[in-house]
């Protein structure tokens, strides 16, 4: 069996014309109806000065040219009929759906940490209402797109995407957003053990933490749960399908 026809779903006839999308370790087979494109928590929280990271103390000064890639990724998203997805990570004002000391997520979460290392900062971090939680005012959702918010580092955790994507016949998932070694990677490796098909789209990606921690997650993906491409590749895949569908 061709690669091709092993990304098209264990050999299942995909719906849709398939486009062929130049990928690591090799090119993917997608239709654009089977497939999402996933924003992963485009929050102020991961890519703004003065958001959780930034007062955690992760470098968040490079995080401009990614927003930039993933508004290319979801206009030709958008234009070729790919169902688009915003992943929202946080909790509840009162931190309820966070944990308590019961919870890993208490003790890992740097946001929870962050907060009672600096009490004046609670309440602030992560916290649905807040500036910290919103989406960045450059990647508002638009109608159509769907949002799913999410409480652990998997967007399949205690969400509604699963159900979401299954209802939609969608079994394809092309990934952007920060970070790739925590809720992209997370994210992804979920979807694989649900039998979705995951590409990371690698220069619409940010890390938390060194630059190894980008190198050593896409290695990971690339070489064990999926695929990694890049903006330019996914929206000339598509450009063609857009033109297909125009033509015929
Ligand atoms: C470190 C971290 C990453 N989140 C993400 N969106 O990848 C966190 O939420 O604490």
């Amino acid at each position: 069996m061709s690669a091709a026809e092993h990304l098209s779903g264990y050999g299942l006839k995909p719906a849709g014309d398939i486009m062929k999308m130049p990928a690591r370790p090799e090119p993917l087979a997608m239709s654009a109806s089977e497939t999402a494109l996933i924003v992963v928590d485009m929050q102020n929280a991961y890519s703004a000065k003065g958001g959780y990271l930034d007062l955690a103390g992760f470098d968040v000064s490079s995080t401009g040219p990614v927003i930039e890639k993933i508004l290319q990724a979801l206009a030709a998203a958008r234009a070729a009929g790919i169902q688009v997805v915003f992943l929202q990570n946080g909790w509840d004002a009162q931190y309820v759906e966070a944990g308590g000391p019961g919870s890993p997520n208490w003790h890992k979460s740097n946001a929870l940490k962050t907060m009672r290392k600096r009490p004046e900062l609670a309440g602030t971090l992560l916290a649905k209402g807040g500036w910290d939680y919103q989406l960045v005012d450059e990647l508002k959702p638009q109608p159509g797109d769907i949002v799913v918010p999410k409480p652990r580092y998997s967007g399949f955790f205690n969400s509604h995407l699963d159900s979401t994507l299954r209802a939609r016949g969608i079994r394809n998932l092309v990934f952007t957003g920060i970070a790739t070694n925590v809720c992209v990677e997370s994210t992804l490796r979920d979807g694989f053990h649900l039998e979705y098909f995951g590409v990371v789209l690698a220069d619409a990606t940010h890390q938390a933490g060194p630059e190894f921690a980008q190198q050593a997650a896409l290695y990971n993906i690339e070489t064990f749960f999926g695929w990694v491409s890049s903006v330019d590749d996914f929206c000339s895949t598509f450009a063609q399908a857009e033109a297909t569908a125009t033509v015929s």
